[in-house]
């Protein structure tokens, strides 16, 4: 089976143009299998200030506290989640949607808790239930939440339970949508970027904030056999005349996987 990642950020989700969607379209017609995972940072915050609690970040994750858990679940699940499923299924996408966490499909452990509170990271993906959806034609769309092996849910950065899910099915590409073009530099797309190139620009400034743990969770995902990594735009096309569009992550040059 093909499978696709794609990962959708919160950046672009409530945003994705037409022109995406026709990509993913064009991309079924392909024979591709989709798992979708997604985000929704902006969503969160935008609850958060409602419920007057300032969001605070530690290296891009978000400090979570049972209070905001509470906050984050209900966006994620609660919104972005419902309304990704739903424009998918207006653009002839049979899409189911499922919190991470469901089935026991994401399970993971704290990063940080003393730190962090409620962040974790994907220990395990338990493909069972993806394969029966993916089999009957159904695209699964996940939150990135997970769950411990006592039950406990954690909140995951998305980039990195896409990464999870992409590296678990032995998935042939992981893209990541978001609402720049790829990688940039100069205001310049980066058409291909290798491991060293990236932490070249991470380390002179051009990639900073949000892009970070996307190039980091890319670069991670194209060493552990997913066959193509890219960043692409939900703006625009990002697959046209059998061209993905956007900055395609490489294997450095003499090194045999
Ligand atoms: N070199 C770079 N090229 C492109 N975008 C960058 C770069 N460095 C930082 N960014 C920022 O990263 C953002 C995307 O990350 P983020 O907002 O976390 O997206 P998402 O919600 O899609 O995961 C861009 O909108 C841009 O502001
Ligand atoms: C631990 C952590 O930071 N979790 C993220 C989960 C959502 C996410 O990653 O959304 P984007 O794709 O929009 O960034 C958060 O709470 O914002």
């Amino acid at each position: 089976m093909n499978i696709l990642v794609i990962k959708c950020g919160g950046s672009i989700i409530n945003e994705l143009s037409e022109s995406f969607f026709h990509s993913v379209n064009q991309l079924q017609d392909r024979g591709y299998h989709i798992v979708f995972v997604h985000g929704g940072g902006p969503d969160i915050n935008s609850m958060m200030e409602k419920f007057e609690i300032e969001p605070i970040f530690e290296d891009g994750l978000r400090k979570t506290t049972a209070e905001v858990l509470g906050i984050v679940e209900l966006m994620l699940a609660g919104k972005s989640n419902r309304s990704l499923v739903h424009k998918l299924e207006t653009h002839g996408i049979r899409a189911v949607g499922l919190n991470g966490s469901d089935g026991g499909i994401l399970t993971g452990g704290f990063i940080d808790e003393q730190k962090l509170g409620a962040v974790g990271e994907i220990q395990q993906v338990n493909p069972e239930l993806l394969g029966i959806l993916l089999e009957k034609g159904y695209c699964p769309v996940l939150t990135p939440i997970s769950i411990t092996g006592e039950g406990t849910k954690l909140n995951v950065n998305a980039d990195m339970a896409a990464g999870s899910v992409a590296k678990a099915l032995s998935a042939e590409m992981c893209l990541f949508v978001t609402d720049v073009k790829g990688v940039l530099k100069d205001e310049q797309i980066i058409e291909s970027l290798t491991e060293t190139e990236t932490l070249g620009l991470i380390l002179d400034g051009s990639i900073h904030g949000g892009m970070i743990p996307k190039v980091n969770t890319a670069l991670s995902v194209l060493n552990k056999g997913v066959g193509e990594v890219m960043i692409v735009s939900g703006k625009d096309h990002f697959y046209e005349a059998g061209q993905f569009i956007g900055t395609k992550f490489l294997q450095e040059e003499g090194v045999i996987q």
